[in-house]
C-alpha cells in the first residue's frame, strides 16, 4: 500500500492526540479546537463505551481494568482516523503498553497540563463517574492525584508539545501545535 495522508499506519500531521490527566480538559479543549479549525474529533472514551454498549464505569466493575486497558489500546491502533482528526484519549491511555510511542509515531502529541489541586477542583465538581478515583473527594482526592500524576507524568512528558492546561484558549492551542 502506497503511504498516504489518509494512511492508518502512517504518520498524519493532522492526527492529533491530546493527552493528560483525567479532568485536564483534552474532551473539551480537543472538540473545541476540531470546530475551529475545522478538524473532525473523535474521543476514544466515548468511541469505546458506544462499541461495547456501556459506559466505562460498568465496563471496569464488570470486567476489570486489565481488560479495559486492552480495549483501549486495540481502539487506539484500529480506529479508522479520518485526514484531519482530533482525538482524545483517556486518561490513562498513554501510560499503558506502548501507546505513546504509537502515538507519536502516528500524528502529533499534546499534553494538557495541569496541577493536582486544579485538576481535583474540577473532578470534584464533574458529574462523569471515573472509576479509577473511586468517589474520592477533598484532600484524598488530591492526594490521590499528586501520587497518580507522579507515576504517570513521565509518560505524557513524552508528547511533543506540552501546553499549561490553566487559562486554555483554541487561538493557543492552535499557536502551540502550528508554530
Ligand atoms: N479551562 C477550563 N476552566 C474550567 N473548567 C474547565 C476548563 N476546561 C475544562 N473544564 C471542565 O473540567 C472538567 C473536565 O474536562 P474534560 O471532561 O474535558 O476533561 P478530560 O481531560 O476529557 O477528562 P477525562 O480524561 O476524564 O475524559 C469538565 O467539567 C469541564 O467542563
Ligand atoms: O485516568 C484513567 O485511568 C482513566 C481516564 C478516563 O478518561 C477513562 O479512560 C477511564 O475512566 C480511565
Ligand atoms: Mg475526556
Amino acid at each position: 500500500m502506497s503511504q498516504s495522508a489518509t494512511d492508518n499506519t502512517a504518520y498524519n500531521p493532522h492526527r492529533i492526540f491530546f493527552t493528560g490527566f483525567m479532568g485536564c480538559g483534552k474532551t473539551t479543549w480537543g472538540r473545541k479546537l476540531a470546530a475551529h479549525l475545522g478538524y473532525e474529533f473523535i474521543d476514544l472514551d466515548h468511541a469505546l463505551e458506544e462499541k461495547v454498549g456501556m459506559r466505562i464505569a460498568e465496563y471496569f466493575s464488570s470486567f476489570g481494568e486489565d481488560a479495559f486497558r486492552k480495549l483501549e489500546s486495540a481502539m487506539l491502533k484500529e480506529t479508522d482516523y479520518p485526514e484531519k482528526v482530533i482525538v482524545s484519549t483517556g486518561g490513562g491511555l498513554p501510560c499503558f503498553f506502548d501507546n505513546m510511542d504509537w502515538m507519536n509515531n502516528h500524528g502529533k502529541t499534546l499534553y494538557v497540563k495541569l496541577s493536582p489541586k486544579t485538576l481535583a477542583d474540577r473532578l470534584e465538581n464533574s458529574k462523569t463517574v471515573r472509576p479509577v478515583l473511586q468517589g474520592k473527594k477533598g484532600d484524598e482526592l488530591v492526594d490521590f492525584i499528586t501520587g497518580k500524576l507522579a507515576e504517570r507524568e513521565g509518560f505524557y512528558m513524552q508528547a511533543q508539545y506540552i501546553i499549561e492546561g490553566i487559562s486554555l484558549s483554541v487561538e493557543a492551542l492552535e499557536a502551540a501545535l502550528y508554530k
